[in-house]
Parts: C-alpha cells; structure tokens; sequence
C-alpha cells in the first residue's frame, strides 16, 4: 500500500518581490516498510519535500496523499490530528525538552492520546526505550546524554506513537561519523524489525548507501530514482 502519494506537486515561496520555486511537479510515491532517502544537495528542497510529507507545510497546486486521505481536502485542525497519528519526525538537532528526563520526552506525544491509560502510556515507553537501548537512561536528561543518545531518545519518541512513516530530516548532520553510522543502523534495523517506513534526506553518501531506495533532488525536480542493490 501507498502511504504516501504525491501528484505534480509544486510549492512556491514569495520572499520579498522574489518569486521561489522550491519544488516544482514533484510525482513519488512511498511503499508501507521502504526505507528511503532522499538525497540533493543544500537548497535542493530536501526539507520542503518532508515538511510537505508530513502535513507540516500544504503546496502551491497538486495534490498530496497520506493513507490515500486527500490532505488538499483536510482542514488544519484535521491536518494536524492526521499528522499526530499517522507521521513520527525525527530532528538534525534532536529537538527534545530539556526540562523533562528521557522517559518523559518519550511520553510525551502519547498525551494527547486520551484513550490510552497511565499504564499503557508506560508500557511504550518502556518497549521503544528498550528497542533503542536506552532502558538504563530513563530518568537521564538530554543535557546528562550523548548526541547519540539524544537521537535514540527521539527515535523512541517517534516511534511511541505507531506512526505510519517516520520523517528523518538530515539525522545525522550533527553527530560525528562513527555515531551517525550507528543511528542508520538503528533505524534501518527498526525498518526491517518492525516494518516501520523511513524516509530520510541526507547528503552523505555513505547515508545513501544505506537506503532501500534512494530519490535525487535537484533545484526543486526529482532528477531520477534506482533502487541500491546492497541496501
Ligand atoms: N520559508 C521559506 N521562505 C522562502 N524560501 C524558502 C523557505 N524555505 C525554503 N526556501 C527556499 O526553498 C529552496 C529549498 O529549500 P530546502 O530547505 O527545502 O532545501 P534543502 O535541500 O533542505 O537544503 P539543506 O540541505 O541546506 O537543508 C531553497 O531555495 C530555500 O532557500
């Protein structure tokens, strides 16, 4: 099944006077469980494209798929209850609150899910901690964590949620090369577990290498698609 569906999607900004084409006739579709990067140099429209996969941000003209429910028709209350429940997002600076300990970041998007108990909000948190090996580092703040572990604590945020897909936007920019690596392998490893789909833009080659497929990008164009062969 498709989870994501874009047709001829374009998005425009207006900066100033100035007229920017960010992406222009985008056509992809994401299968449930690949594990996809999205690859292109800066400014190429890497993070439009996820904005716009994950309901953060609509386009100019075409029309965007998510579960095959038409976004274009979806209200911004309705959009932002189909992103709570359908998309997880995973942040180049980790973005987690620094006031609450690791199992608390974790919990957090689960709040807003009146119908599970206290008991069943725990059990996740307990499952995706342990999935990303953190078990020991429940009650540890950020600041009292790695990079690395930060990553792994938002990665268990946004698994918590059973998303459908889960957004990587450049992962491991901001760990080093031996840490970013290990990140890839946690998710790629998730990805082939779990069936959890990735879609992740990245410019590092060695990321690429590690993508089920991989889609270039180029001045806002998909430029062409080749399934890695090792991957
Ligand atoms: N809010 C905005 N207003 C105006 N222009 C924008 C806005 N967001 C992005 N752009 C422009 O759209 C184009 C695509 O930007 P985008 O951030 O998607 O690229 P990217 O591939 O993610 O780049 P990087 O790898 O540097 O993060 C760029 O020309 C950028 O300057």
């Amino acid at each position: 099944m498709n989870i994501v569906r874009f047709e001829k999607v374009c998005k425009e900004y207006m900066l100033g006077a100035e007229h920017i084409q960010a992406l222009k006739d985008i056509d992809l579709q994401i299968k449930e469980g690949e594990f996809l990067a999205i690859a292109g140099p800066s400014g190429s429209g890497k993070s439009t494209l996820l904005n716009l996969i994950g309901c953060i941000d609509i386009p100019s003209s075409g029309k965007i798929y998510i579960n095959n429910v038409d976004t274009s028709g979806q209200t911004p209350d309705q959009l932002s209850a189909l992103r709570a429940r359908t998309i997880g997002f995973i942040f180049q600076t980790f973005n987690l609150f620094s006031v609450l300990s690791a199992e608390e970041n974790v919990e957090y998007p689960l709040l807003q899910f009146k119908e599970l108990s206290v008991a069943q909000r725990r059990e996740r948190v307990t499952k995706f901690l342990d999935i990303v090996g953190l078990s020991k580092f429940g009650r540890h703040r950020p600041n009292q964590l790695s990079g690395g572990q930060r990553q792994r604590v938002a990665i268990a945020r946004a698994l918590a949620t059973h998303p459908s897909v889960i957004l990587a936007d450049e992962p491991t920019a901001n760990l080093d090369h031996k840490t970013g690596d290990g990140i890839l392998q946690l998710m790629k490893a998730i990805n082939e577990d779990n069936g959890t789909t990735f879609v992740f833009s990245t410019h590092d080659a060695k990321v690429m290498a590690m993508a089920g497929r991989l889609v270039r990008i180029e001045d806002g164009q998909l430029i062409h698609e080749n399934a890695v062969m090792h991957a």
